[in-house]
């Protein structure tokens, strides 16, 4: 069986994936011209050729842009289901969403919207594909933390529906700490906590996620390895890192993928996953991410197997949900 075959039959788990990181070229011009939005590129050819990101930032510029075409709940639905089949290809059995009502609402989009279209997507592919879910509402950290409290009662109605509160957008400049207070509110309310950390901001900010806003599970995490007492506490608790190799490479957070620390995570006993973040501007979607690391750090099919594990043990699913999947899981 070659590499790609291989890692295509481990039953996974995407843990950091946002859905409007999903949102191909091609779907993004059909949605433009169904909404009637204008689009800052001429073509299809022309949007991928934008995608030469600089930092963070620069991708985001972009990304948020393009998600101006989302405005009606079948483009929410459109959108969700397209990434539901497209992973069904890699192998993934469950996959743990983020969403960003902020950047739908702030156009006028209503919040059940987004909700909805995304929520009938993720029955049809437990239906028809088999795949589990479970959305995670995330708040953008570029905006005051008032944003973030108004979203809280928005969703409050919806909340049946929304497993979890993530932090995302520019981190830079933004630490967790702006964010305590919503997240404790979050947390009383019986939603899961996780916050983007570390990815261009300092390890320090991956302590205060921890600390301030009792994060339980790290998204990119990457800088983790410049506090060595944060690594051991990290392996200690074996926290879950949900790591996304081809977008560490497309923002720059590392030059290559010979320079990317994900191997050194792992040998240091750190919960690390393997997970896409925005497939339709980094490149490739989760699959494409364990085979690209595996080749780029010499990754065995036994990192790989244990890597695949990881991600089912640190989703947000009940033992008896998991238990399937850990029995189809390779011995390691
Ligand atoms: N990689 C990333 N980091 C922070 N915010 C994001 N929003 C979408 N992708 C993101
Ligand atoms: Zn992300």
């Amino acid at each position: 069986m070659d590499l790609a075959t291989y890692i295509r039959a481990l039953p996974k788990a995407e843990l950091h994936l946002h859905i409007e990181g999903t949102l191909e070229p091609e779907m993004m011009f059909e949605l433009g011209r169904r909404n009637g939005v204008a689009l800052p590129f001429a073509s299809v050819e022309a949007t991928r050729a934008a995608y030469a990101f600089q930092d963070l930032q620069s991708f985001l510029d972009i990304y948020y842009a393009g998600a101006a075409v989302l405005v009606r709940e079948e483009d929410f639905f459109d959108l969700a289901w397209a990434y539901f089949r497209r992973a069904a290809e890699d192998g993934v059995v469950h996959a743990e969403l983020f969403f960003d009502p902020q950047t739908h609402t702030a156009r006028g989009v209503p919040f059940a919207t987004v909700l909805d279209g995304l929520e009938r997507a993720a029955a049809r592919a437990r239906e028809e594909l088999g795949i589990s879910s479970r959305l995670i509402l995330c708040f953008l950290r570029h905006l005051p933390e008032a944003g973030a409290f108004a979203t809280l009662e928005e969703a409050r109605p919806h909340l049946a529906r929304i497993h979890g509160v993530g932090l995302d957008s520019s981190e830079a400049g933004h630490p967790p700490s702006e964010f305590a207070r919503v997240f404790a509110r979050c947390r009383e309310l019986g939603l899961h906590a996780v916050a983007h950390a570390g990815e261009e901001g300092p390890a320090a900010y991956i302590t205060e996620a921890l600390d301030l806003l009792g994060a339980e599970r790290v998204d990119h995490g990457v800088r983790c390895l410049e506090d060595p007492a944060l690594v051991a506490r990290l392996a200690r608790d074996q926290t879950p890192l949900t790591v996304c190799p081809l977008s560490n490479l497309k923002l720059r957070v590392f030059p290559t993928m010979a320079d990317h620390t994900f191997k050194r995570m792992l040998d240091a006993g750190l919960r690390v996953t393997i997970n896409s973040d925005d497939p339709a501007y980094f490149g490739g979607y989760v699959a494409r991410n364990y085979l690209e690391t595996a080749e780029g750090l010499g990754l065995t099919r036994k990192d790989l197997a244990t890597v695949a594990r990881n991600s089912l043990l640190a989703s947000f699913v009940t033992d008896e949900e998991r238990a399937p999947w850990l029995v189809r899981s390779p011995a390691l």
